[in-house]
């Protein structure tokens, strides 16, 4: 893939390769402020995933990365102001009502968050709780939903799931518990899956487990894939493409091997270099950024 330009809007009227597809998620300027005198959080972002395409993104803390992902949920705060477009198969996410918008969590997109503790209700067991997100979209029988709830944690790596839907998640290790998130945001076949740092707070063997989960799952459905982590290695498992952000900009986009074996950016190079645990050489170092 040719890299792309990584500022400023799509050009507009671009002619289509032949066989290409219509884009899942169109992001077009999307501005995102927590406050007035504070600089944007997400400056002007723009791109586009098309089905099946599996997005990695990547950039220091406060780059901006979890507050592009909440754009796209519709999960920022209200004090937030947002300006530009969001549009997932052509609805766009910045209009709907609060019904539209429940209607296409889960069935057209879905999450796994980095804190599945802070996710799950820690009142009702983990069963109820995905029955729960079946039943929000679907109309099953008890039976049925059962059903799919158990197949949905073996599918997840989760054995003996008649016994496990019945525990509570403090019951569960934290590697469990992520599992179940996995399992959640699966459960009603999402096309765009979103998961922002969902290995981070997971033990480092645990979150080799969760990598090849999440690359199995997403390749098996085929869905598209928006993955945020400041972990490259993590992205460079699951991911054909990464985006970097860097100050609330899209400072480069590429495929995963280019990005990662040729970085342009001074940004990426020390990203890299970070990674790699070494200090950035001469011409990596931020000081030499241009932004
Ligand atoms: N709810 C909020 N209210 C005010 N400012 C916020 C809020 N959430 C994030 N910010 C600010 O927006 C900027 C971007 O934060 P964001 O969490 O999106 O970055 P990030 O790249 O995801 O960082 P991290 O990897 O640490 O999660 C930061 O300056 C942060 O302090």
């Amino acid at each position: 893939m040719a890299r792309t330009p990584v500022s400023g809007r799509a050009p507009r009227g671009a002619t289509r390769a032949a066989g290409e597809q219509d884009p899942l998620l169109v992001i077009e300027g999307l501005t995102v402020r927590y406050g007035r005198t504070q600089p944007p959080a997400v400056n002007g972002v723009s791109f586009s995933l098309r089905p099946g395409d599996r997005v990695g993104l990547v950039g220091e803390s406060g780059s901006g990365k979890s507050t592009l992902a909440a754009a796209v949920l519709r999960l920022l705060p209200t004090s937030a102001q947002v300006t530009g477009r969001v549009d997932l198969d052509g609805h766009d996410l910045t209009d709907l009502k609060p019904s539209e918008l429940r209607a296409l969590r889960s069935t057209r997109m879905s999450r796994v968050p980095q804190d599945p503790l802070g996710n799950l209700n820690p009142v009702f067991t983990i069963g109820r709780q995905l029955s729960d997100v079946l039943s929000a979209h679907r109309s099953l029988s008890r039976q049925e939903r059962t059903t799919i709830v158990e197949e949905a944690l073996h599918r997840v790596g989760i054995g003996d799931a008649a016994v496990k839907r019945r525990n509570y998640p403090h019951e569960l290790s934290g590697g469990m518990r992520q599992r179940v998130m996995i399992a959640m945001a699966l459960l009603n076949h999402p096309d765009l899956l979103i998961a922002d740092e969902p290995t981070t707070a997971l033990d480092v063997t645990v979150q080799a487990q969760v990598v090849e989960l999440l690359r199995e799952r997403v390749a098996e459905a085929g869905m598209t894939l928006l993955l945020i982590s400041h972990d490259i290695g993590v992205v460079a498992e699951l991911c054909t493409t990464v985006m970097v952000m860097y100050r609330g900009e899209i400072v480069e986009k590429g495929t995963a091997a280019e990005v990662l074996t040729r970085p342009t950016h001074p940004y990426t190079r020390s990203l890299i270099a970070a990674a790699r645990g070494r200090v950035p050489g001469d011409g990596d170092g931020p000081s030499e950024m241009v932004t």
